[in-house]
């Protein structure tokens, strides 16, 4: 199945059959991962246990999927994406198995732990065929895309999935979507190629030593560095808020009822689905403005969070939407951290690159989510204490972009100076680097 070069040329019907076709594993891990949002309270009555204990099922799942992300892009590198989305599908499927057949507490959590493995399994995979099957002038798009399209998951994760449970109910829901997920891997096994040529698709055993240098590569680069602050910083807002924290926020902290939040919850999905491709075109046209719009979106996002937490009693509905809505656009936005791995690592380091950029938007949601909820518990249960976290770790987010940014920028200023081929030529701005603090930068 030919499809185009990595770098130059078109992207055929095949890449688009196979990214697409991979695509859909991610619509599945996105449903999976969101599924017990709406399925919380049967949870809590099937497993006998309060809300504590409910919340570690997300924070356990998300941990587990930011620890995992490393892994995954060296693994990815190392088997490649087919493989690597074929024991997604599997882990996701007997993960949710496991689940539907569950009757302890103990039991349900193991079954999010090894539904988080294969969730972790699927992102880097399918940016990683991107990579492979679609020039490089086409990565945001097809990134973007991706996202947007696995808000579809999130979708069939609200409404249908609690018709679901209330109709035919735990049980049958659960082993349903577990088993087509495992059978979905014929699907996985037929249509997709790791690589538009056998060439790039031969794979090498390597010794864990390399696999550390891969590591520490990637991670010496700066743009890596600067795409996983930019991942820290842009979509925990929203992870956060749909995950765990919107809907408590909107009914214990400020007094709607359950279906009127569950309701405003679909602002985070459609928000981040309708930007997505918006943004991702946008950005491929012009990625030399891809940093501005992260700065411009990080500052817009610590408004939007000012609005909500100091706004004069109940935050009304007409407010809630917008700010909603631009909070979700964090999600495509963080597309930009992949963006920037892909443009500053070799080809065959990009899913480490890629891995090692997931981390930071995970990270941020496990660190404010739980932030959060120990804010809830020593303030009594204030709402408008407890979110300041996620304007602390914005805070903590867009300081560390800056940093990285003057010393991306310096790097590639001192290339383009040199002669050298860069992916985006940039301008020289007073508040960039000097050239001697450049060299200091470029061989730590
Ligand atoms: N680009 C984001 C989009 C996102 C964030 N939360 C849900 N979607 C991203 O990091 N995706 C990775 C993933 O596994 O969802």
């Amino acid at each position: 199945m030919p499809s185009s070069s990595p770098v130059t040329g078109r992207a055929t019907t095949a890449s688009w059959l196979i990214w697409f076709t991979a695509a859909f594993v991610y619509v599945l891990a996105l449903f999976h991962r969101a599924s017990l949002g709406v399925a919380g309270l049967d949870a809590a009555e099937r497993f006998g246990v309060g809300s504590a204990a409910l919340a570690m099922f997300t924070v356990l799942q998300v941990g587990v999927y930011a620890a995992m992300q490393v892994p995954t892009g060296v693994l990815v590198d190392r088997f490649g994406p087919r493989t690597v989305l074929t024991a997604a599908l599997l882990m996701l499927g007997s993960g949710q198995v496991l689940l539907a057949l569950a009757h302890s507490y103990a039991l349900g959590l193991a079954a999010r732990g090894i539904l988080g493995v294969g969730d972790a399994l699927t992102f880097v995979s399918v940016l990683r065929l991107a990579a492979n099957h679609f020039p490089a002038r086409q990565y945001m798009v097809v990134t973007s895309l991706t996202a947007a399209l696995g808000f579809v998951g999130n979708l069939a994760a609200t409404l249908p999935l609690t018709l679901l449970l209330a109709g035919p109910g735990w049980l049958p829901t659960f082993l349903g979507a577990g088993l087509v997920t495992v059978a979905f891997v014929v699907v996985v096994q037929a249509v997709v190629r790791d690589a538009p040529t056998a060439r790039t698709t031969a794979v090498r055993a390597a010794s864990l030593r390399e696999v550390g240098r891969q590591l520490a590569g990637a991670w010496r680069v700066p743009g890596t560095r600067l795409g996983f602050w930019t991942h820290f910083t842009t979509p925990f807002s929203l992870n956060m808020m749909t995950l765990l924290w919107g809907v408590p926020f909107m009914v214990e902290g400020l007094g709607y009822p359950p279906t009127t939040a569950s309701s405003l919850l679909i602002v985070f999905v459609l928000g981040a689905m309708v930007s997505g491709p918006v943004l991702g075109g946008f950005v491929s046209r012009r990625p030399e403005l891809r940093m501005p719009v992260v700065l411009g979106y990080v500052a817009v996002c610590v408004a939007s969070w000012t609005v909500l937490l100091t706004w004069p009693g109940r935050v009304p509905v007409g407010v809630l939407v917008p700010a909603f809505a631009l909070l979700a656009v964090g999600g495509p936005v963080s597309t930009v951290g992949f963006a920037l791995a892909r443009d500053y690592n070799p080809l065959p380091r990009v899913g480490t690159a890629t891995g090692a950029v997931n981390v930071g938007g995970f990270v941020a949601t496990t660190v404010a989510a739980l932030l959060v909820g120990v804010l809830l518990e020593v303030s009594g249960g204030d709402y408008r204490i407890a979110l300041l976290a996620a304007v602390v770790v914005l805070l903590l987010g867009a300081f560390r972009i800056g940093v990285w940014y003057r010393r991306a920028r310096a790097v590639v200023l001192e290339a383009q100076e040199r002669g050298d081929e860069v992916p985006v030529r940039l301008r020289r701005r007073r508040w960039d680097l000097r050239p001697a603090d450049a060299d200091r930068v470029a061989t730590r």
